[in-house]
């Protein structure tokens, strides 16, 4: 069985963060590990706390972890603080973590600021340079290149800028701007680089909460089991689609996925 690990934050609300992860990976038949970096008071209607670990005990978790089950992959999510974003990148490093999946959480479908302000810098200087792949939403992907992103040929742009100054990959992911669900994928590897349109239909359903968590989720599970990237990304974007188009309605707000999907 191959061991991913989540590093992100709790959402009490089981639709985002590490419980969607969890979801994603026991649905992925992997073995799912986890480093809290904050607990939110959350559910489908906004973020309404949130409850920072110490920048120590998640370094204490990260020890734990990696020196008894060692990861076949590792997924990071919220990481919220320049000081918990220092820590994490530190022991990826010292332990050489490998296949490792970055999204760029910045701030919650529902309004909620999920990264402080001054920690953009440090995401873009320590962890973002250890990311086998890079995840950005519109938005994020706007904050990461530093233009709109408006159309199609604008998102190959704002990929094409962020490589620039990194060695991973980048997946521009389209659920926030067009009619058409399409993400866009520059790959950048050893090999050299490749570019690949991964088009979806808009589902529509309303229920979109942890989209992006479980997209990541899924693609670091594809990379433990040994799917090249393209292949990765590809199951990932379809599990997303069936977990969407499942239809659950869950809450007063944007709701949950349904990762039970497979088993109906
Ligand atoms: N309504 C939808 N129908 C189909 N796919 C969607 C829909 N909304 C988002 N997606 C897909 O879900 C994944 C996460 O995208 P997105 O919602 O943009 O990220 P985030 O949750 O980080 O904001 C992407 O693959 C995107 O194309
Ligand atoms: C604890 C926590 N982590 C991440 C998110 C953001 O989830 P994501 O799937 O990127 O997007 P939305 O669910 O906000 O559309 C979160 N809300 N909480």
């Amino acid at each position: 069985m191959k061991k991913v690990l989540s590093i992100a934050g709790s959402d009490s609300s089981g639709g985002a963060g590490i419980q969607a992860d969890i979801k994603t990976m026991i649905a992925h038949g992997s073995y799912a590990m986890t480093v809290i970096t904050v607990l939110t008071a959350q559910n489908t209607t906004g973020v309404y706390g949130i409850s920072e670990v110490a920048p120590e005990f998640v370094e204490n978790q990260l020890d734990c972890v990696f020196t008894d089950i060692f990861p076949d992959a590792v997924k990071i999510g919220m990481v919220y603080n320049a000081a918990i974003i220092h820590s994490i990148a530190g022991k990826l490093k010292q332990y050489q973590a490998r296949n490792i999946v970055l999204d760029p959480v910045m701030v919650a479908t529902s309004g909620g600021r999920l990264l402080s302000d001054d920690s953009i810098e440090s995401l873009k200087t320590e962890l973002m340079p250890l990311a086998d792949l890079i995840t950005p939403n519109i938005p994020e992907a706007e904050c990461l290149c530093g233009f709109g992103i408006h159309s199609r040929l604008d998102m190959v742009r704002a990929a094409k800028e962020i490589a620039a100054t990194y060695a991973g990959s980048i997946l521009i992911k389209g659920g926030h701007l067009f009619e058409s669900a399409d993400d866009f994928l520059l790959i950048q590897d050893r090999k050299g680089s490749e570019e690949v349109w991964f088009p979806g239909t808009k589902i529509d359903n309303p229920n979109t909460h942890g989209t992006g968590c479980t997209l990541s989720a899924a693609i670091a599970c594809n990379l433990a089991a040994g799917a090249e990237m393209k292949v990765a990304v590809k199951k990932a974007k379809d599990y997303v689609s069936g977990a969407l188009a499942a239809n659950l309605d869950l809450g007063q707000g944007s709701g949950p996925l349904d990762h039970g999907f497979q088993l109906t």
